[in-house]
């Protein structure tokens, strides 16, 4: 990726928090790009260094070290004000919506317009055309309280998108909401980036959210950005303990650890996982190498997961023969297979 491609660019950025004698270490020498016109996802545990990565973006909060680049300004030099006009190049939605429950639907979709000095006439047409994008038309007078969860927040969406910033900053976005909520309103996030051409930056806690919605996940750790990369190449070979433990815990295509032990130790053979892509299927290739190297397999764990539009199947076979027959095997397994992995 150049860097024109990138809408956000964090160098070398660190946070430290500092309260009398104690000072506690946020953020810790985090590198990362936002590309242009993508989904990119960061996810992390509580603790992880979430919020305060979102509060540097939007420049609520100065990076202690390195420098926070949006739409090609850098944060830490700005004034007050310059601060607050890159601010109002992005659109956030939260988690607990922060819709005024004084102001009806309308009232709230309108009013980053009033603010902006748009005529009455103007703020009419765009929130009609925003109410009509987000499915709520027939919402416009109801207030706040006589919305569900669903509801609230694609009317959140429709006001962060009412001046048509190009970035669209979400902060837990759909952790308050029910699986069949999430995912009404993941899609219309997708609709978000993929017809507006809105760049998204999506925090979360949920893996699923992340292969529902992104095309790039940050993962933190402790301040750290432990791992990056496209979802797809992550979830098909995670390279960080926590990065896995964000898998394990929603995927289960992958035997854990204790399942590993656990079919070595019944088995005397020799265990492979492997990744294939939605163009290959497992059978053939595992045919193809039973008569290859003379060798029997077992299928024992695995399945397809759905990525974006794509599908990643991880399998894990019980190769069993002749011990240099099963090491070329798994070689071979590897080779073949796509991202393929000797757990
Ligand atoms: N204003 C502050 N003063 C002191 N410490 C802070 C401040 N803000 C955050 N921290 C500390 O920085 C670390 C990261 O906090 P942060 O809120 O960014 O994590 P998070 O990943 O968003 O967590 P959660 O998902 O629970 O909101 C924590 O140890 C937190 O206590």
């Amino acid at each position: 990726m150049t860097e024109h491609d990138a809408l956000i660019e964090l160098r070398g950025v660190g946070k430290t928090f500092t309260r009398g004698k104690s000072t506690v270490t946020a953020l810790r020498d985090i590198d990362l790009d936002v590309p242009q016109g993508r989904v990119s996802a960061v996810i992390g545990y509580s603790g992880a260094g979430k919020s305060t990565l979102v509060r540097l973006i939007n420049g609520l909060e100065r990076p202690t070290e390195g420098s926070v680049v949006v739409d090609g300004k850098d944060l830490t030099s700005l004034s007050a004000k310059e601060i607050r006009e890159v601010r109002s190049r992005i659109g956030m939605i939260f988690q607990q919506f922060n819709l005024f429950s004084s102001r009806t639907v309308f009232g709230n979709i309108a009013y980053p317009l009033q603010l902006a000095g748009w005529s009455k006439e103007r703020q009419k047409a765009r929130v009609a055309e925003l109410l009509s994008f987000v499915g709520l038309t027939d919402k416009a007078w109801a207030y706040p309280e006589e919305l569900s969860g669903g509801q609230k927040q694609r009317i959140g969406i429709a006001r962060a998108l009412a001046t048509s910033p190009p970035i669209l900053l979400a902060d837990e976005a759909t952790s308050a909401l029910d699986p069949d909520t999430t995912q009404d309103v993941l899609r219309l996030l997708r609709r978000v980036n993929e017809e507006l051409g809105v760049t998204i930056v999506v925090i979360t806690h949920e893996m699923d959210v992340v292969r529902s919605l992104a095309d790039h996940v940050a993962v933190l750790d402790g301040g750290v950005l432990v791992e990056h990369g496209p979802v797809r190449d992550v979830i098909a070979a995670p390279s960080h303990a926590t990065t896995r433990r964000f898998l394990d815990a929603t995927l289960r295509t992958r035997p854990g650890d204790g399942e590993l032990e656990q079919l070595r130790s019944a088995y005397d053979a020799e265990v492979v996982t492997v990744t294939v892509d939605d163009r290959h299927t497992i059978g053939g290739r595992l045919s193809d190498l039973v008569r290859r190297h003379d060798v029997t397999f077992e299928l024992v764990h695995g399945g397809y997961t759905a990525v974006k539009d794509d599908a990643l199947g991880t399998f894990t076979v019980l190769l069993q023969g002749d011990p240099d027959a099963v090491r070329r095997a798994a070689a071979d397994l590897r080779g073949t297979l796509v991202d393929g992995d000797v757990a």
